[in-house]
């Protein structure tokens, strides 16, 4: 199940790292409109759960679920069962996990789905992080260059029936052509030109990533740390 965004607005998935659930409500009913959806990841719900997610959900905005599922099969095919009530319009796990994992992550999630008769997640798994270089895979043993090591796990994601990987804008023409048409590429590392890159390594500007063939841009700081937040997401989504 591809996703496609009709609009350009629609691409964007604005990440809400924040633990309170008071104002990631406020600020995603501030977003509505401007942006297509709202990530929420690690920090906001192992701090504030299903009930956080809710809180996000009722204001209508499809909710990008990034837990990043990476563990044995048979434990991530229970997590998925786990949040699939709450239909999260994306849902992240790792491709390092595996091509057993991932087979069954999407397995389990259409299943789930379908036995909840909810809307299937689109089940993305995340290759390279874009705050890893090449340095940093050498560290843990990967002596392959990023873009090797990312089309490779994106090859393999392929295959395995995932909906489609979280990369780095710098790796999208390679990933598009090594992946079939309608693989679904999520790409944070989105930083609008002049705007602080903090702990990202591999980044582009929104346009540029759209350009080389993203189908969803991830973008938090950039948007949630700006004056007005709702103007950001819309200069962002103007210029694509
Ligand atoms: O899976 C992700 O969303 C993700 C993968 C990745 O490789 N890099 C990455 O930054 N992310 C997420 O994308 C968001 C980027 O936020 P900003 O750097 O503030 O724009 C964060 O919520 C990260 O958790």
């Amino acid at each position: 199940m591809p996703f496609e965004p009709k609009t350009p607005a629609e691409r964007i998935f604005c990440a809400l790292d924040t633990t309170d659930p008071a104002a990631a409500a406020a600020l995603a009913a501030k977003l509505k409109g401007t942006v297509g959806g709202i990530k929420l990841g690690l920090e906001y719900y192992c701090s504030t759960g299903a009930d956080g997610f809710k809180a996000v959900a009722q204001t209508g905005m499809p909710i990008f679920l990034d837990l990043k599922f990476h563990d044995i099969p048979n434990t991530v095919a229970g997590a998925i069962r786990a949040v699939a009530p709450l239909a999260p319009k994306i849902l992240t796990i790792h491709t390092q996990g595996g091509p057993e994992m991932m087979r069954r992550a999407a397995a389990t999630a259409a299943e789930e789905a379908a036995r909840l008769g909810v809307e299937r997640p689109v089940v993305v798994a995340v290759t390279i992080l874009t705050s890893l270089d090449g340095r940093d895979l050498n560290a843990i043993g990967v002596d392959h260059a990023v873009d090797d090591q990312v089309v490779r796990l994106a090859a393999l994601a392929d295959e395995c029936g995932v909906d489609g990987i979280v990369c780095s804008p710098k790796e999208i023409r390679l990933v598009r052509a090594a992946t079939r048409e309608d693989f679904t590429l999520v790409v944070p590392g989105i930083r609008p030109a002049g705007s602080a890159v903090g702990d990202q390594k591999r980044v582009m500007t929104p346009k540029e990533a759209v350009d080389a063939g993203a189908s969803v841009l991830v973008i938090g700081r950039p948007i949630t740390e700006a004056a007005d937040p709702a103007a950001a997401a819309k200069a962002i989504a103007a210029s694509l």
